[in-house]
């Protein structure tokens, strides 16, 4: 089976792709859109995509694309520790303080502000479709005074040098992904776990008052641990929501269909997207 990934090499997303996937023949992707569109054109039977990021949140394009526009099922999620490093082309290296200006992704960007703001005051910054990205157009512009925000296998790969080692604004930086399939796949045999989380995609009847309460009730007192739950813009008008609920249990047979049906009898709308193993890589 083929792996496609947000590429070009030694993105955040190859490192968790090589973590559960070794020996996969692997398909880089220009944007996150892209590899899950590869995966329903079945250029490849598996995508792994960016979904949230201790610091910065979720990557809202990869949820919103998964929810809006393609139907592909959660088979597992893996999470990674991030390490973000400035890194320029090996002819600035003595002068690095003298850049014109850093590329990297949003998400990458974002986790640096408090660098970029005291180290960089000033300097402007450019978002480009994923680290690696950033650190190859680095790459090909020896003469321009710029530098990248990306991982340490970014800089080995284009050959660029780490100036400034982890740079993001707090230690416990994680990126989580999900693993995307139409095919089956044993990722509880893949990624060796066996602690299962649950997504459902839940929209609730317009208007009735404390709907959202009674529907987190139909959880709890079932004591079923919610691990995250999110709200994401219907893209219908403004006040028009739908919810993301991560549980922290595998799909049963009892409880979770039960708080499925209860929701339906409130009138809500119960999409369940996935229920899948959770590998924390340390
Ligand atoms: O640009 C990359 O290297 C990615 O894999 C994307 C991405 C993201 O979308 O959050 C993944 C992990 C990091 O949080 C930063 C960027």
């Amino acid at each position: 089976m083929k792996v496609g990934f947000l590429g070009p090499k030694a993105t955040f997303t190859e490192l968790a792709v090589k973590k559960v996937f070794p020996g996969f023949e692997l398909e880089p992707f220009r944007t996150i859109p892209e590899s899950m569109d590869a995966v329903v054109s079945e250029k490849v039977e598996i995508a792994v995509v960016p979904i949230e990021n201790t610091l910065e949140g979720t990557v809202n394009i990869t949820i919103d694309y998964l929810t809006h526009v393609v139907q592909l099922p959660i088979v597992g999620e893996i999470t990674i520790p991030i390490k973000q490093h400035l890194m320029v082309h090996p002819d600035n290296r003595e002068n690095w303080q003298d850049v014109k200006k850093v590329y990297s992704h949003s998400h990458a960007i974002a986790q640096c502000h408090k660098f970029l703001h005291t180290q960089l005051n000033g300097i402007p910054y450019e978002s480009v479709s994923s680290t690696a990205a950033a650190a190859k157009m680095v790459m090909d512009q020896p003469n321009m005074r710029v530098a990248a925000i990306a991982n340490e296998l970014a800089a080995e790969e284009y050959g660029l040098s780490i100036v400034q080692k982890d740079i993001h604004d707090f230690n416990h930086n994680h990126t989580r992904f999900f693993v995307l399939s139409e095919h089956k796949l044993d990722f509880e045999e893949l990624s060796g776990s066996s602690h299962y989380k649950t997504t459902l995609m839940v929209t609730l009847p317009t208007d009735k008052a404390g709907t959202l309460h009674m529907v987190l009730s139909a959880f709890a007192w079932r004591k079923i641990n919610l691990s995250k739950i999110e709200s994401r813009p219907m893209k219908t008008g403004i006040g028009n929501y739908f919810f993301i609920i991560d549980l922290e249990m595998k799909l049963d047979e009892v409880l979770i269909p039960g708080a499925m049906a209860e929701l339906e009898a409130l009138g809500c709308g119960v999409t369940l997207l996935g229920s899948y193993p959770s590998k924390m890589i340390k």
